[in-house]
């Protein structure tokens, strides 16, 4: 079967849309960051904008930026760009609406408050480049001559070109030396929530911390524990990177293909797989929007009390200093 049947690549990029145009960046936080130096360094004229005065501000600073109010970052502005938080998109949106030109075009970076109907701009070019990698992969694999691959969606097409300036965008990001592919917001934040939730960081954080505190348990040194339950991911996870499952299946011995692979279909049994299921239907409903909304309304204290409680775990106190050990070995 054929996949990818339509990547788009430098070569589908007919007119550079963005190039004379002024782009506003809002926020200068991990993707602000690499969108923004990305950006400049592909020739764009890129304005950063910021609500306040603070670490953001003064790292846009030091990279040579000259941030403005957002509101006056976006005042003139042929595109802006939505690389705050998700949860305070829309405020800032409220916020700055009216002094967004009337044909500016709203992009993002990921499809929440579109597909959640918190911000819905009705006269505007709407579309999204939504890169599959953490910023400060977008910019490394930029400066190295690379770019990370992006999705790509467009909401709302006034001027019939949206497309092609999602397109300009990613290029201008690096991301068409590997790919973009075209979705929609929909699918977009939905597989990105349900990758995440059960997973990416999900799932995997608690298997891993779970496997910690079972050889704990078992009277293990924590230094062990973490090692073999924690540490070792990021070489399993590169080779999946790399080669894929079987290809990571292949690169381990087969004690632990033949382990691994029993263990696995224990631990995972239906009975897991209804719960992950039921968790991808709770973000399909929309119900996992309005939980995180309410959260995020009433300050975050669940979101505080459970990063507090990782943050105080003996796996966290162990990694600290083992990492020490590990990132020294590290190739330069
Ligand atoms: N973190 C990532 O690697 C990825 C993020 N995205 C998307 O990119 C967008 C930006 O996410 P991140 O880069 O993670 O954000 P971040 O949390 O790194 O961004 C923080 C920036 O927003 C500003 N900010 C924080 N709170 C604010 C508020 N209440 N009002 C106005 N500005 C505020 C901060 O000063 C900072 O400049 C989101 O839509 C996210 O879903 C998409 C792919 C990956
Ligand atoms: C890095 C990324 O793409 C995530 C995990 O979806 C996110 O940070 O929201
Ligand atoms: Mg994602
Ligand atoms: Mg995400």
């Amino acid at each position: 079967m054929r996949f990818l049947e339509k990547v788009y690549t430098e070569n589908d990029l007919k007119e550079n849309l963005m190039r004379n145009k002024k782009i506003a960046v809002l926020g200068y936080g991990s993707q602000g960051r690499a969108w923004a130096l990305n950006m400049r360094d592909s020739g764009l004229n890129v304005t950063v904008g910021l609500e306040r005065q603070g670490k953001s501000w003064e790292k846009a600073v030091a990279d040579g930026f000259k941030p403005l109010k957002s509101r006056d970052a976006v005042r003139d502005a042929d595109a802006v760009i939505f690389l705050v938080p998700d949860m305070a998109q829309r405020e800032l949106y409220k916020n700055i609406m009216n002094d967004i030109k009337d044909d500016a075009d709203i992009v993002f970076a990921h499809g929440f408050n579109v597909h959640y109907g918190l911000i819905n701009p009705k006269n505007h070019d709407v579309y999204m480049v939504a890169p599959k990698a953490p910023g400060p992969s977008v910019r490394e694999f930029y400066e190295r001559g690379g770019g990370v691959p992006v999705l790509i969606a467009v909401a709302n097409d006034v001027s019939g070109r949206s497309k092609e300036k999602a397109l300009s965008i990613a290029y201008s990001l690096g991301a068409l030396r590997a790919g973009a592919i075209e979705t929609t917001f929909k699918e977009e934040t939905e597989t990105d929530l349900i990758g995440e939730q059960l997973d990416l960081v999900g799932g995997i954080t608690e298997l891993l911390r779970s496997t910690f505190n079972i050889m704990v348990e078992m009277g293990y040194k924590p230094e062990m524990a973490y090692f073999e339950a924690i540490n070792e991911m990021k070489l399993i996870v590169d080779q999946v990177f790399e080669k894929g499952i079987s290809g990571m299946l292949r690169a381990v011995s087969d004690t632990a293909k033949y382990g691994g692979l029993t263990t696995g279909k224990y631990i995972i049994n239906d009975d897991v797989r209804k719960r992950m299921r039921e968790r991808a239907e709770y973000i399909v409903s929309g119900k996992f929007a309005e939980e995180w909304i309410e959260e995020y309304g009433e300050g975050s204290k669940n979101l505080e009390s459970m990063m507090l409680n990782i943050d105080n775990s003996l796996e966290e106190q162990v990694g600290k200093q083992l990492r020490e050990i590990v990132l020294r070995g590290r190739p330069k």
